[in-house]
C-alpha cells in the first residue's frame, strides 16, 4: 500500500474535524474526497501532508509511519506534493522561476540542470509559450497549471489537490482537470478534494464519502454514484447532481 491511514483523529479548540479516518490508497490510484463544506476534506489532506498534526492515528507512507510528531517533517513533505484553491504564485517572479523556486533551494540545483525537466512540465500542460510571464500575464487556469508544475517539480510520490478548480471560471476547470486526467495516466498515485461530482464520477478509480469527519461510504464511482448505501450520502449526491 502506498498510503495507508488508521484511525486519524483531529481537533480543533472543542471541535471534532477528524473522526477516525481510515483509508488505503494504493500506488498509481486516483481517490476523490467529496462530501459537504465543513465535512474535513481540507484538513485531512492538511494532515497528510503534514501541514497540520495529528491528535491520533498512524499514517503509513510505504510502510513508514510519517505522523510521528518527533520526525523532522520536511524530508516527508518533499514526498507528497500539495496544490491549493489558490494558486499561492509568486508575483514578483515568472512561472518559470515560480516552478524553478523550491527544486533549485532545497536540492541545491542549478538552472541549467533543472531546465530539461521544467521545459517538459510546461510542454506537457501547454504553457510553454508562458514560461516567461509572470502570474498577473496568466489566466486562473494558466497559473493553476503552473502551481501543479511547481508541486511536480519536487519529484513527489503523491500528489494533494484542494479544491484546485473551485476559484477558476467555469470555462478554465476543463483545461485543469485534463492536467489531472494526464497525471493519472502516468501512475501518479493521487488524492483529491473536490466538488467536480461529473469528474469524480468519470475520473476517479475510488470515491470517498466524507461526513462530519468520517468516511461514511467509499467504493469505486460507478457504485458509489449510482448505488449510494448510506441516506446522507444519498441526500448529498441528490443535492450536488441537481445543481448540474
Ligand atoms: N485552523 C483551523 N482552526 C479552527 N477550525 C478549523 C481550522 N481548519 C478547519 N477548521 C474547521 O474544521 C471544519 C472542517 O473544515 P475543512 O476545511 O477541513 O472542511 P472541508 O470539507 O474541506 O470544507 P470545504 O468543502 O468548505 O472546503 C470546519 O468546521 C472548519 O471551520
Amino acid at each position: 500500500m502506498k498510503l495507508k491511514l488508521e484511525n486519524i483523529h483531529k481537533s480543533f479548540g472543542a471541535t471534532k474535524v477528524l473522526n477516525g479516518i481510515s483509508l488505503d490508497v494504493a500506488q498509481g490510484e486516483m481517490v476523490c474526497l467529496i462530501g459537504p463544506s465543513g465535512s474535513g476534506k481540507s484538513t485531512l489532506l492538511r494532515c497528510l501532508n503534514l501541514l497540520d498534526p495529528v491528535d491520533d492515528g498512524n499514517i503509513w507512507l510505504d510502510g513508514e509511519e510519517i505522523a510521528d510528531p518527533s520526525l523532522d517533517p520536511q524530508p516527508i513533505r518533499q514526498r507528497i506534493g500539495i496544490v491549493f484553491q489558490s494558486f499561492n504564485l509568486f508575483p514578483h517572479m515568472t512561472a518559470e522561476e515560480n516552478v524553478m523556486l523550491a527544486p533549485r533551494r532545497i536540492f541545491n540545483k542549478s538552472r541549467d540542470a533543472l531546465m530539461p525537466q521544467v521545459e517538459a512540465l510546461f510542454e506537457k500542460f501547454g504553457l510553454k509559450e508562458r514560461m516567461h510571464h509572470y502570474p498577473d500575464q496568466l489566466s486562473g487556469g494558466q497559473q493553476q497549471r503552473v502551481a501543479i508544475a511547481r508541486a511536480l517539480a519536487m519529484n513527489p510520490e503523491i500528489m494533494l489537490f484542494d479544491e484546485i478548480t473551485s476559484a477558476l471560471d467555469p470555462e478554465l476547470v476543463g483545461e485543469v482537470l485534463q492536467v489531472l486526467s494526464s497525471l493519472k495516466q502516468d501512475g501518479m498515485t493521487m488524492i483529491l478534494a473536490t466538488h467536480e461530482m461529473a469528474f469524480a464520477r468519470d475520473v476517479a478509480d475510488r470515491v470517498c464519502f466524507l461526513d462530519k469527519g468520517q468516511i461514511l461510504e467509499q467504493g469505486a464511482p460507478a457504485q458509489i454514484f449510482s448505488h449510494p448505501k448510506e441516506a446522507r450520502t444519498r441526500d448529498f449526491l441528490a443535492r450536488v447532481l441537481r445543481s448540474y
